[in-house]
């Protein structure tokens, strides 16, 4: 809806209103078009301010909608209307001018912005170009390479900076709307010839062909398969060569094109997502909105490794105090310098305060008595985790929160260390911990809601998007992550080379590819926990070397431990790199004749394995892994799993997640993929579809958002 008043007697004030965030629904732009024929038809009014209700001016069109048959009247000729009256029209813009909101605000002939307001064209985020003509108004109005920026990035600019770009023509401290007004009693009468940004002339400029190649070789580089950046810069192109007509016809036919994309989609279905897993719930009933978090303002860090440094620094910048302990004093230092190298940095991008004064170290685990939170970050060592909970258990006061950084390790074998195990939750970061959005919290079958409301509601604190998982080995990503690598694994010893499946997985479109994020990682992380699975059997020969409990097993990862390749850190691991913790992966000839060795050793022939078939054995066993976790009630849904992937693992975000993604291909043939590969690899488990997939596929493969239809409940939780 739009809602029309009179102020001062002569300004006509159209007032957007679709809560939160007043998207242009069909209703609102049937209410602009109204309002707009009222306030142009009655004498009295010379001039018209549009504003959004509730401090926000418009959060773009109503994505809600695009699924759906659209109704109403169209964007394009409504923003037409605007611009096109003999009055004078101008946006208030309070809290967000965004894609459709901003090219409403193009369309107006005058634009006041409060000082803590953000704009821009994020259409690309969801796949999309900005299609009421953004890519035509917006590079006449600010030229084409500010435009290229803002359009194929999608970021949000700030009032300062869109003053400084010309973008609006005044900023306030005080009410937008009120600053309008008066601006709009200012202008009444005043021609408007200079002030329609379609009547531009087309940018120009000497440059114009090397700022669209140079932009166009940006977004290629940057946009991992992504088609929409690629899109948006050849809409802005045609706001250069052609006149504002045909350039909006262009626009239009492109926008078509993205529209109906799978990338559309699958970023439109992440958008939603993403605000999904906050309204999180369990197998047992506890739900995000009849459980109440628990204040905290002091948090502990224990052990200030990789990990423990980035989580003191979250939490510090969540301007709670910290308390960060580790118990070698060389260790504490050497934190300590590092916490405040990274507080620095993160302050001066951010432009935020320094956070220093807010951690106080200690040597000693007493320092945490009187915190409200304590997150324990020591090596992944059950004994030793263990034997930290019982300290904790003693030394806090009573109705502490107790939580570990544990990649994977039982969550309620560490509560039944301490004396109220419904306090003790995992809070899983993800490493650079100050930087990474994701956060898994975990909860055990003894946590209670409220530890675990309070634990997503601190992830929300420090900026992470938190996703509530069950327990379980390896919680969701890592427990997914597992029979992927080990496919990897697999396709090394019939005959590729990393490099080969590197390149399959990044053409489609993850950062990094399984082998380079290894050694990233570094290969030892994995070997300490297989060893202490009791999976790693030195000098084992023959058959046995390849099989553990029955399946099919490769030890390629544990015979490179055993040479010292831990991967970047040690200069040498799947790749080879100039030096101990050089980050340029080259291919390493000394693995490939290691690898041929092995594969001689075994009796493995190499062959050559297809494209396809690298990439349907290494998504489908991770995918089927997803469903046996939905299966087991360890993740509430699909969107769980996506956000996980995407945020944690490096999934392209145009590919929606492993779950969306399965349904995009089609369930059933990713079912009938699986089927062939458990058919030729019987001895690896994690082929063998899950028996979700199948009630999914037999029952015509719904779409997502009804999935948890078929997930029978699983026995209580919590
Ligand atoms: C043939 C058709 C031709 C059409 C041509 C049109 C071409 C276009 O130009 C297309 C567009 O405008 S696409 C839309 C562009 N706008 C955006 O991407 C802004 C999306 N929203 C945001 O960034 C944040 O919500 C925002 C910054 C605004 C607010 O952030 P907050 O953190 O305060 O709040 P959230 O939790 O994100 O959001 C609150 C609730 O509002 C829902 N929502 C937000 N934006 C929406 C939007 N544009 N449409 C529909 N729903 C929207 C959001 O989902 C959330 O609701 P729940 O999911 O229920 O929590
Ligand atoms: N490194 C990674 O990428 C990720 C690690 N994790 C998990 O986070 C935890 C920590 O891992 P990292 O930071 O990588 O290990 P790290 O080896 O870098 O750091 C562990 C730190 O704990 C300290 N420490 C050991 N015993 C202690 C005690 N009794 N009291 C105080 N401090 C003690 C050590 O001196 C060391 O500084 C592990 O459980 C790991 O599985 C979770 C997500 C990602």
């Amino acid at each position: 809806m739009a809602f029309y008043s009179r102020v001062s007697g002569s300004v006509g004030v159209i007032t957007l209103q679709n809560p939160p965030v007043n998207a242009l629904s069909a209703a609102v732009r049937q209410g602009i078009v109204d309002t707009m024929h009222r306030a142009l038809s009655e004498p009295e009014v010379k001039s018209v301010v549009i504003c959004g209700q509730n401090g926000k001016f418009c959060g773009g069109a109503d994505i809600r909608e695009f699924g759906a048959n659209m109704r109403g009247p169209p964007l394009v000729p409504m923003i037409h209307l605007i611009e096109a009256a003999e009055k004078p029209v101008v946006a208030a813009i309070e809290g967000v001018a965004l894609g459709g909101g901003l090219e409403l605000a193009l369309g107006c002939h005058y634009r006041i912005a409060h000082s803590k307001a953000r704009l821009g064209l994020p259409e690309v985020t969801l796949g999309l170009l900005p299609g009421a003509g953004g890519t035509q108004r917006l590079p006449r109005l600010i030229g084409v390479p500010a435009a290229l920026e803002l359009i194929t990035t999608g970021r949000h600019a700030t009032a300062a900076e869109a003053l400084q770009l010309g973008i609006v023509d005044e900023v306030t401290d005080h009410s937008a709307v009120d600053a309008a007004v008066k601006f709009a009693q200012s202008v009444a009468g005043k021609s408007l010839d200079a002030r329609r940004i379609s009547t531009y002339p087309r940018p120009r400029s000497p440059d114009l062909a090397e700022i669209f190649e140079k932009a166009m070789k940006e977004v290629r580089r940057s946009a991992r398969g992504a088609i929409a950046p690629v899109t948006c810069v050849q809409a802005v192109h045609a706001s250069v060569t052609l006149p504002y007509a045909k350039g909006m016809e262009r626009e239009r036919e492109l926008f078509s094109t993205l529209f109906t994309s799978g990338q559309a989609h699958a970023l439109q279905y992440y958008f939603f997502a993403q605000r999904a897993v906050s309204r999180w719930s369990t197998p047992s009933g506890a739900r995000w909105d009849t459980s109440k978090p628990r204040p905290v303002h002091k948090a502990a860090v224990i052990g200030l490794g990789t990990m423990g440094r980035g989580i003191s620094v979250s939490l510090a910048q969540a301007g709670l105090s910290v308390v960060a302990v580790e118990t070698q004093e060389k260790q504490l230092l050497e934190a300590k310098q590092a916490v405040s190298g990274m507080l620095e940095r993160s302050a001066k991008r951010r432009g935020v305060p320094l956070a220093d004064d807010k951690i106080k170290y200690n040597c000693s685990v007493q320092a945490v008595a009187d915190a409200d939170l304590v997150i324990e970050a020591v090596f992944e060592d059950m004994a030793l985790k263990k034997t930290i909970f019982q300290q904790l258990s003693g030394i806090c006061k009573p109705g502490t929160l107790l939580c570990t950084n544990t990649s994977g390790l039982d969550i309620d074998e560490l509560a039944s260390q301490t004396q109220s195990p419904e306090l003790v939750v995992g809070m899983h970061f993800f490493a650079p911990a100050h930087v990474m959005k994701l956060l898994e919290v975990v909860y055990g079958p003894r946590s209670s809601p409220e530890a675990l409301a309070t634990a997503m509601e601190m992830g929300k604190k420090m900026g992470k998007v938190s996703v509530a998982v069950g327990n379980c080995r390896g919680f969701v990503g890592n427990r997914m992550l597992k029979p992927y690598l080990e496919q990897a694994f697999f396709l090394l010893e019939e005959g590729a080379t990393p490099e080969q499946v590197d390149q399959v997985l990044e053409e489609f479109g993850f950062a990094m590819g399984v082998f380079k994020v290894s050694d990233l990682s570094g290969l030892d992380v994995g070997w300490k926990v297989r060893k202490a699975d009791g999976l790693v059997v030195p000098g084992s020969t023959g058959k046995s070397a390849r099989i553990r409990g029955g399946s099919r097993y490769s030890p390629l990862g544990d015979l490179l431990c055993e040479q010292g390749r831990f991967g970047q850190k040690t200069g040498r691991g799947w790749y080879q790199y100039d030096k101990p913790g050089g980050r340029v992966a080259k291919p390493d000839p000394w693995l490939h004749g290691f690898l041929e060795e092995y594969r001689a050793r075994h009796g493995l022939v190499a062959r050559r394995i297809d494209h396809q078939e690298m990439l349907e054995r290494c998504l489908y066993a991770l995918i089927n892994e997803g469903f046996q976790i939905l299966q087991d009630g360890i993740a509430a849904g699909p969107e769980d799993i996506d956000v996980i992937y995407v945020l944690g693992y490096g999934w392209p975000r145009h590919r929606g997640g492993p779950m969306f993604y399965a349904g995009l291909v089609g369930l059933d043939k990713v079912l009938e993929r699986l089927e062939h590969y458990h058919q030729v690899y019987p001895d690896v488990l994690g082929l063998k579809p899950c028996s979700l997939i199948r009630k999914l596929a037999a029952s015509s493969s719904p779409p997502i958002h009804r999935w948890r239809e078929f997930i029978q409940k699983p026995r209580s939780q919590l």
